[in-house]
């Protein structure tokens, strides 16, 4: 099921696998159908637990629970499903039985050795006196906490070292093979971590606590995290998990898939130089605007549990890169006509992301700035002004449409064979249309008849004339 060789030897694999596959699925048409309900089971609890966090009866509180015991185990299973069928011949999420790893591809002891490794540079890295300190929002004691804003040059330095270990020939296309026991690791450290923070959680005062993650049901609870700010001293633990090693780590592997691309071809595919640079481009300018990452849902409101923990070390690293890991084995060829296209919709993609983000961030730092104090806005009874012109009149979340055609632009490149590298484009549609739904409620509440005067001006939510 791994790649090992030529493009000769995946052919010879993709016959032998697809043999295999068909005398497996006679012969396992029965237990087929109950394997796929254990698969159905949890997906639909997810899918309620998730899509309905604010409903109170007794059977959404128990589905609730059910999910928060099914997700621990359903989402990792899912990272190495996704990775394990982006490297099989058929790269389909469909196929059953799933293309299982045997156990010498699950484990590699370097796996951990790199892991501790990176997450070790990463804190140094953090502690280092370049960039500045900024305060993050104010807290329920009345105080706020400082926050080192030096990620972009973390990136930069990762970079530098990133081209000395190739210089001194380090086999940075290894890693295609180590992508499942690095997998696993990240998986066992997110598991680890956040038994610790759960039980750190319980000397932490109650005004360090997060107002959601505190329902006293401990599988609940450990799920999505109960302590707002963990810190061991001046280290940060979810701001540094949130942008640094899982973020910076997903551009590296990337890296990684595109010289396994040089090893095999001889050089580097177009479509594979625009899934890098085009990946890259988006974790450089969530480091650029790292300061503005202080004002996020995540940081200001979400407890840090297993969620935040997985989904910080080892959901982005593993499952938002997959069409690089995908090209490796499924080459595509890309005039250069639809790179162009390609082009032009990830740059408006990008353009729509940054404009409204950085305009709404200005807003709130400084409304009398130049770029946004010509804006129309109304005011509410909190004192805080909601914008509604400029790109918040365009719709009520244009960073939002502007993330989601970028996740296309990365999907695109990989052609329309296969639906595993529009996995990221799907996922990300469902997370962010829950995600302004939990923000739609939020801002009910906090600005009452202001937020329905604004949701009458701007009607569209995400999708102009659509959502
Ligand atoms: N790649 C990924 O996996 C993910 C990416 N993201 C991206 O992260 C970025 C941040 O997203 P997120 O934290 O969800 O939320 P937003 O940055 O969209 O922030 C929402 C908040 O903005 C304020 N706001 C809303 N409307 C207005 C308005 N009209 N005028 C002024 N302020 C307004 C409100 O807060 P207040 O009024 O209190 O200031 C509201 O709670 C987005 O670009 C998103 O796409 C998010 C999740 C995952
Ligand atoms: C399925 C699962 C485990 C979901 C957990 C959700 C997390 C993966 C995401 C929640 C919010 C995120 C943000 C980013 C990455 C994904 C997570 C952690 C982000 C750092 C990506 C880069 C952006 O520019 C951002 C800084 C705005 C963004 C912040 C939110």
């Amino acid at each position: 099921m791994f790649l090992c060789g030529e493009d000769q030897q995946l052919h010879s694999f993709s016959s032998i696998n697809r043999g295999l596959f068909i005398t497996a699925l006679i012969r396992n048409l029965h237990s087929r159908q109950k394997a796929l309900s254990c698969i159905f089971v949890p997906l639909v609890l997810l899918a309620v637990a998730l899509l309905c966090p604010h409903t109170q009866s007794v059977t959404f509180i128990w589905i609730r629970l059910s999910g928060a015991i099914c997700i621990p185990i359903f989402l990792p299973l899912t990272v190495l499903f996704l990775i394990c069928v982006s490297r099989s011949p058929e790269a389909s999420v469909l196929q059953w039985p799933p293309p299982l790893p045997s156990q010498d591809q699950l484990w590699d002891p370097v796996a951990p050795m790199l892991l501790l490794a990176w997450i070790t540079l990463h804190t140094l890295l953090y502690f280092m006196p370049l960039g500045k300190v900024s305060e993050g929002l104010l807290l329920r004691d009345g105080t706020r906490l400082k926050y080192p804003i030096n990620g972009f040059h973390a990136l930069c330095i990762s970079g530098v070292l990133l081209m000395l270990l190739l210089g001194l020939g380090a086999p940075m296309g290894y890693l295609f093979e180590l992508l499942v026991p690095l997998a696993v690791c990240a998986i066992a450290v997110s598991f680890v971590f956040s038994v610790y923070l759960y039980i750190r959680s319980f000397w932490a005062p109650s005004h360090a606590l997060a107002l959601g993650g505190n329902t006293g049901n401990p599988l609940y609870d450990f799920f999505i995290g109960r302590e707002l700010n963990p810190r061991i001293g001046s280290f940060d633990l979810k701001y540094f998990c949130e942008l640094r090693p899982g973020l910076i780590g997903w551009v590296v592997i990337n890296f990684g898939m595109l010289m396994k691309e040089v090893e095999l071809r001889g050089s580097p595919s177009l479509a594979m130089i625009l899934v890098n640079s085009f990946q890259l481009l988006y974790v450089a300018d969530a480091l650029w605007n790292e300061e503005a990452v202080l004002s996020t849902m995540d940081i200001v409101h979400d407890g840090f549990g297993f969620m935040l923990v997985f989904g910080d070390l080892a959901w982005v690293p593993f499952t938002y890169g997959l069409q690089a890991a995908f090209l490796v084995v499924h080459p595509q060829a890309l005039t250069s006509l639809r790179a162009a296209a390609i082009i032009a919709l990830n740059g408006a993609g990008y353009y729509i992301f940054r404009k409204s983000n950085s305009q709404k961030n200005q807003f709130r730092r400084d409304p009398s700035h130049p770029t946004v104090a010509r804006l129309e806005t109304i005011a509410t009874a909190t004192g805080k002004r909601l914008l509604v012109s400029g790109w918040w009149g365009f719709v009520r979340h244009p960073n939002y449409l502007g993330d989601l055609l970028m996740a296309l632009a990365w999907s695109l490149p990989c052609g329309f064979s296969h639906l595993l590298p529009y996995f990221y484009v799907i996922y990300f549609t469902v997370l962010l249309i829950h995600r302004e739904d939990r923000d739609e409620r939020q801002c009910r509440a906090k600005y009452g008849l202001a937020w329905d005067t604004y949701c009458r001006r701007v009607p569209y939510r995400i999708f102009p004339y659509i959502y």
